[in-house]
């Protein structure tokens, strides 16, 4: 489990270890940390160039090429802006036979020290036209120039570094956003940080929450999951739900719908039936992928949110949610609810999504009290009770059409396992990814691929 602090609280604890430290004592600790890992990225090569900006950010960049300088390493800058550069670092930069360029050519690798915390907003066009130009790997201090720390936002030029090197705590950035390899220097914060404002669940975390039958365990047990989507037009979303709960746990799983043939063909182990209310006892709901919106459908939706067991409402479920308001009247408050929007249906219930992700999930989850599952390249998963956790993938094979309905399946076993819901959620986001990355292998993949890769992705995920 990694923590993640805004811009905020960094800086709040900054101020409190500063007011004990010597003056200056940060900054070397952090641009030591960056000419520690400039200098393991160099390998065999020998020259470095820095994109120096206005501020401290500018200063650790400049410091670090100190550093490097004393090793030995051939160091140019280019101050982007001269009138207000880092005035300590570039004396103690220049005193080594550290060199002020206009242009940096012929380097082995950039250190990116345009921006960092204090970051608004993308490149501007002197910052982008260096950056466009650069052939060389870059290393970024505290995080990619451009993108923004605390929502992992970019709105025009940015720098994709191939490494970062972060200081005293990971930001929000480092989750949200492609920062390269991201490697963290402790300078002293963790003392004054406390609780983080997001998390990233590691595999270990999802491995060990992660339900597996015991020896006193049976089918029933291990929670019943109930999946209440497909139609007689769309069949195929109740086979990959009902698919991804079986493949996700070993709890029994009841189908109920219009697709009950459809399911119980490629699925003989499931319970089917042609409908909610003869569907027996369920611990938790996935209700929603490839249901329809009509009369019928809603009908669906309030048998499921008035059973007071979890539900997962996705896809025309959140629709139904959007359109109909009085819907939410069929919900006990006290039962857990996973909403599992993509953008345009997070629009629907909430408005446009915005660059902030982060907040725009927190506040349907205020709103709804529900645990909003935002889906993204970083999905964000936030819990009526403040707290976020974050998943970004590496890649975008899960970006696939039924990708969301396999989603809703694992999160609705997990659910009916009965673990917490912004667990759940958590959770259910690593492995579906995980097995998309396993499934695809460097190689465009259909969702039933993506279901038939969830046992590997468990098995990497829990614990020898
Ligand atoms: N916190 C810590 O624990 C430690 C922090 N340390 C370091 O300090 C860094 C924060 O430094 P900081 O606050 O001086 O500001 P910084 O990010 O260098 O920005 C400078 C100026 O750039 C401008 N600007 C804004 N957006 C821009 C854009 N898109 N493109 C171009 N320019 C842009 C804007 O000025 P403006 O031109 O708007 O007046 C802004 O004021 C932090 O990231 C870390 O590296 C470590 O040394 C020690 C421990
Ligand atoms: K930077």
């Amino acid at each position: 489990m990694r923590g993640l602090w805004t811009t905020d609280r960094v800086r709040a604890a900054e101020e409190r270890v500063m007011a004990v430290v010597p003056a200056g004592a940060l900054m070397r600790r952090a641009a030591f940390g960056v000419a520690v890992v400039a200098a393991e990225l160099l390998a065999g090569g020998r020259r470095v160039g820095l994109l120096v900006g206005a501020g401290n950010n500018g200063g650790d960049a400049l410091w670090a090429g100190y550093y490097l300088r004393k090793r030995g390493v051939a160091v140019s800058a280019v101050l982007l802006t001269p009138d207000r550069v880092h005035a300590e670092g570039l004396a103690a930069f220049r005193r080594v036979g550290g060199r002020v360029v206009d242009r940096l050519a012929d380097v082995d690798l950039v250190i990116d020290g345009i921006v960092g915390l204090s970051a608004r907003g993308p490149l501007r066009p002197d910052a982008a036209e260096h950056v466009a130009h650069l052939d060389a790997p870059v290393l970024s201090v505290d995080l990619p120039s451009g993108i923004d720390p605390d929502t992992g936002a970019t709105s025009g030029p940015a720098v994709r570094a191939h490494t970062t090197v972060t200081f005293g705590c990971l930001k929000p950035v480092h989750a949200l956003a492609d920062c390269g390899d991201v490697r963290l220097v402790d300078i002293g914060l963790a003392g004054e940080l406390h609780g983080p404002d997001l998390v990233e669940l590691d595999v270990a975390d999802v491995g060990l929450a992660w339900p597996v039958p015991g020896p006193e365990d049976d089918k029933y047990t291990q929670g019943v999951t109930g999946i209440a989507a497909g139609s007689a037009t769309y069949p195929g979303a109740a086979v990959l739900a009902a698919g991804a709960a079986l493949l996700s746990t070993s709890g029994l799983v009841r189908y109920a719908g219009a697709a009950a043939e459809g399911v119980r063909a490629r699925w003989p182990e499931a319970v089917c039936t042609g409908s909610v209310t003869d569907a027996g006892r369920v611990q938790a709901w996935v209700v929603g992928p490839g249901l329809g919106t009509g009369l019928g459908a809603e009908a669906v939706l309030r048998t499921v949110l008035e059973a007071g067991v979890p539900v997962c409402a996705d896809a025309d479920a959140i629709t139904m949610l959007a359109n109909n308001p009085d819907l939410w009247d069929a919900r006990d408050p006290d039962t857990p609810l996973v909403l599992t929007p993509h953008d345009r249906e997070y629009e629907r219930l909430a408005g446009p999504v915005g660059d902030d992700r982060v907040t725009a999930a927190r506040k349907a989850a205020e709103r709804f009290n529900a645990v909003v599952l935002l889906k993204g390249h970083a999905t964000v998963v936030a819990g009526p009770d403040g707290r976020v956790l974050v998943n970004r993938a590496r890649s975008s094979w899960a970006a696939t059409a039924g990708s969301g309905d396999v989603l809703s399946g694992v999160l609705g076993s997990l659910l009916a396992a009965g673990l917490d819901p912004v667990l759940a959620a958590g959770c259910a986001a690593k492995v579906h990814v995980l097995a998309a990355e396993l499934a695809a292998d460097g190689a465009p993949i259909p969702a039933t691929s993506l279901l038939g890769a969830i046992p590997d992705a468990i098995r990497a995920v829990r614990p020898l």
